[in-house]
């Protein structure tokens, strides 16, 4: 069945009508045999298509093609959901917040350049494509928002709290992160000004020292203990229940950390982690404390920030009880620039030898990361952004070969949440030539984060509602659905250091990443990868 033509689904601000089920119009239906639709589930099966390759006796190798038929499940009835920020009186917290209320109210605002909508640019769920196929009649592509992929939450509907060491509420933050058009301010003060972050806590030895002057707003006790796993998770089920909300998605975008060290009997397992944090141990950093709660509350929980949180421990623990977490580190604007513009290269085949990238900010998180155990936190998230693109191209790189890599952030004020992002690409070309790329990106580092804390917020949801299991050999088996692996690496278009289940390979390749994130959810409808072949226009 063809689309519905543009718009007969969606409302003046752009919401799926609710049909009378109560659930959302899908914008597409499948016809197909492996696809069933019923009020609350749609069930597709799938044949994952894949190619094992073996050495042969020659040195060479054996290309074999694989199928293995899956069977997927997703449940149509949207949730009610909230969206807990850690950090929440933050720049992204507070631009996030007043962004969604924005859209929510349809605001319109006077900026110098005219007015100005409310709208979700920077989102891939919100603001981006994805191909369903083509005319049936003409050949055409037909090309329909990725948010009606699957019946996904709107974000207008996300009930937003959270936490902050900063008792200031969400309004004064606002005017603290200086971000927003002072228009717009205005029209989301009111609301904004009655929203009070929670307290939350605060180990000092992990964040920069010169945060201390924002820790007015803390949870008694200096470092881990088990009193502030419980904190949380109540702080959790008391946002659930005052809200009637059905679930929650926690997400770390409090200030960077510096790395926690991994010790043995410490935070190396997830017993020992537990064990850690009952017995107070200092290496045990905020962030996965509000890891560990939230894993045993069942809520995802996902780190914006490039420490690691999710120590062996912590992700032993996730798997444990089969929670999802995800991370790290909000891939927002240089490093998604890198990891397009180096896949670009490198799959055209010029050499890539030397990458700079440097950038000066003047917001709070530009004076946290001023600190160096914080800013090495994130020089790792952004240097390790080329590593798969450059090992996949073994005719230009030898083995541990690899392009000079440096990353430079310098904190000035002065030019507050306007990042100034300088970078330099330096490659061989054919016959001894060279290339030299230089980009300077001006990007207002919140604008462009808050987008993604939306996506992170609806995929990692969507992920809840969809489970799957082995197609038997003579039919769907009687075996039970499951859901995904706890470690979301689907999540990995959005961050700069994604975190993935143990043993399995890191892509950074943005290209990759977002193919993997559409494809899976084309398969949950029973849909094909989508193919650029287009054999349909090449063979006739
Ligand atoms: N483009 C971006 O803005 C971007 C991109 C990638 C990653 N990040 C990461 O996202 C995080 C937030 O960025 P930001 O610009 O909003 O920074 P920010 O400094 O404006 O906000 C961080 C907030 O966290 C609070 N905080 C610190 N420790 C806390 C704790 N233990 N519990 C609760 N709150 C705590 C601070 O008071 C502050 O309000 C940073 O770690 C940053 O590195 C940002
Ligand atoms: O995502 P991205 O633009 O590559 O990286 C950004 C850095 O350039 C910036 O210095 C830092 O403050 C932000 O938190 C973010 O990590």
């Amino acid at each position: 069945m063809a689309p519905h033509a543009e718009g007969d689904n969606m409302s003046a601000n752009g919401r799926q009508h609710v049909a009378s089920s109560g659930l959302p119009k899908p914008s597409f239906t499948v016809k197909s045999p492996n696809v069933s639709y019923t009020e609350n589930e749609i069930k597709s099966k799938y044949t994952y298509r894949t190619t094992s390759v073996t050495r042969s006796a020659d040195g060479g190798f054996e290309a074999t093609p694989k199928e293995t038929v899956y069977d997927f499940k997703v449940e149509r009835k949207v949730p009610k959901v909230g969206m807990m920020l850690v950090g929440w009186g933050g720049n992204n917290g507070t631009t996030v917040t007043a962004g969604i209320l924005a859209n929510r109210r349809g605001l319109v605002w006077d900026t110098r350049e005219g007015k100005q909508a409310a709208n979700y640019y920077g989102s891939v769920v919100m603001g981006s494509t994805i191909k369903l196929g083509t005319d049936a009649k003409t050949g055409q592509e037909i090309n329909i928002p990725f948010h009606d992929v699957l019946p996904m939450v709107h974000p207008n509907d996300l009930v937003i709290g959270g936490w902050d060491i900063s008792s200031v509420n969400l309004a004064d933050s606002m005017d603290r992160a200086a971000v927003l058009e002072p228009t717009l301010k205005s029209l989301v003060r009111k609301e904004m000004a009655d929203m009070k972050p929670l307290p939350s806590i605060y180990y000092p030895d992990f964040i920069a020292a010169n945060q201390e002057d924002r820790a007015d707003n803390v949870v008694e006790g200096s470092k881990a203990c088990w009193a502030h796993v419980e904190q949380i998770r109540k702080d959790i089920r008391d946002f659930k229940a005052k809200n009637g909300l059905d679930k929650v998605i926690v997400q770390w975008t409090a200030n960077t950390e510096r790395y926690a060290d991994i010790v043995e009997g410490v935070n190396d397992t997830a017993d020992n982690l537990l064990k850690a944090i009952k017995s107070g141990h200092e290496e045990v950093a905020p962030s996965t404390i509000f890891a560990v709660a939230c894993i045993l509350e069942g809520e995802p929980f996902i780190n914006g920030s490039p420490q690691n949180t999710f120590v062996p421990g912590a992700l032993q623990l996730a798997e444990k009880y089969g929670a999802f977490i995800g991370g790290d580190d909000f891939k927002s604007g240089q490093t998604k620039m890198k990891s397009a513009l180096v896949d670009f290269l490198i799959n055209a085949g010029i050499k890539l030898t030397s990458i700079a990238s440097y950038n000066h900010l003047g917001n709070n998180d530009g004076k946290n990361l001023s600190s160096q155990r914080q800013f090495r936190s994130k020089e790792i998230s952004k240097s390790n952004v080329v590593d798969d693109m450059v090992a996949a191209n073994t005719v230009l790189y030898k083995e541990n070969e690899h392009p000079d890599h440096t990353v430079v952030i310098k904190y000035m004020p002065a030019v507050g949440d306007n990042k100034r992002a300088l970078d330099e690409y330096y490659a061989e070309i054919f016959m001894g030539g060279h290339q030299t790329i230089s980009i300077f990106n001006v990007c207002e580092d919140s604008l462009l984060a808050s987008p993604l804390i939306i996506d992170l917020v609806l995929i990692a949801e969507m992920m809840t509602r969809i489970t799957w299991r082995i197609h038997g050999p003579e039919g769907p088996s009687s075996a039970e659905y499951k859901g995904f692996h706890s470690v979301l690496s689907i999540l990995s278009y959005m961050l700069k250091a994604p975190l993935t289940p143990p043993g399995t390979p890191v892509v950074n390749a943005l290209g990759k990443q977002r193919g993997a994130l559409t494809n899976i959810f084309r398969a949950c409808v029973g849909l094909e990868p989508e193919s650029d072949m287009t054999l349909e226009h090449k063979l006739f």
